[in-house]
């Protein structure tokens, strides 16, 4: 493929947020993205809530006690923190900060109110996606299919569906997942336009005025 930037132009790094209603399939698009896409690294949250069955420690979430997770979130080890579905979640700060500084992209599953606390901090390095199941009933087929949850955490999921939905008009794209290929054929689109935008090219006036001084 034909090279989109020069050499004389460095990317700022951005940070790819996906949020959905539980079970919509965010976890599994971003799966499928960092497969595919070797420039983006997967922000790995901190949780209190317990493993579930076929999780890693370290690769699908940091899995801490309250008080540790109390104590991250003092001293400002988070970049956003939030408590869902009776648990706290939260993103490590040092991380993100690395990845970035290295002219990476950070990938984010998280859920609104993390999403708007990393608009009110960093808003020019944001992209953020909302995900839709195509179907209320798809959506508790894909939570109860998953196999990992109590009928109890799934009717919880379900009854808290709607406020999280609710929240779209707050992100710059939306999807309907319908199919898993579709919706990462999506994301990378959205990611390829998004790093080609101005205020991510640095270096990019002093390269146009390089040309203009030559013509
Ligand atoms: N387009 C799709 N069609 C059918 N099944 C899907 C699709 N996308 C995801 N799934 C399935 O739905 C289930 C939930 O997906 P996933 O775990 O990615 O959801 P999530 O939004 O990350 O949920 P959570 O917020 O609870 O982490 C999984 O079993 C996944 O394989
Ligand atoms: N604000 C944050 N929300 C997060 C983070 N990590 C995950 N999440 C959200 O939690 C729910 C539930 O996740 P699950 O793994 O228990 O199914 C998920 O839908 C995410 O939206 C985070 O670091 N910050």
């Amino acid at each position: 493929m034909a090279p989109t930037t020069s050499p004389l132009i460095h990317r700022r790094g951005l940070m790819l947020v996906l949020s959905s209603p539980s079970g919509a399939g965010k976890t599994t698009i971003a799966r499928g993205l960092l497969d595919r896409d070797p420039g983006i690294t997967m922000s790995v949250s901190v949780t209190t809530r317990a493993m579930r069955p076929g999780e890693a420690e370290g690769l699908d979430y940091y899995f801490i006690d309250q008080r540790r997770f109390d104590r991250m979130a003092e001293t400002g080890e988070l970049l956003e923190h939030a408590r869902v579905f009776g648990n706290c979640y939260g993103t490590p700060r040092a991380a993100v900060e690395n990845a970035l500084a290295g002219g990476r992209d950070v990938l984010f599953a998280i859920d609104w109110q993390g999403a708007q606390q990393l608009a009110q901090n960093a808003r020019d390095d944001l992209v953020s996606v909302f995900v839709l199941p195509p179907t209320a009933t798809e959506l508790e087929r894909r939570l109860r299919d998953r196999g990992q949850d109590s009928e109890e955490v799934i009717a919880n999921r379900m009854a808290k569906a709607s406020n999280e939905i609710s929240h779209w008009p707050e992100y710059d794209y939306v999807i309907v997942n319908h199919d898993v290929e579709e919706s990462i054929v999506a994301v990378q689109a959205i990611l390829s336009a998004e790093r080609l935008r101005r205020r991510r090219q640095v270096g990019l006036p002093e390269f146009v005025k390089s040309i203009q001084d030559a013509l």
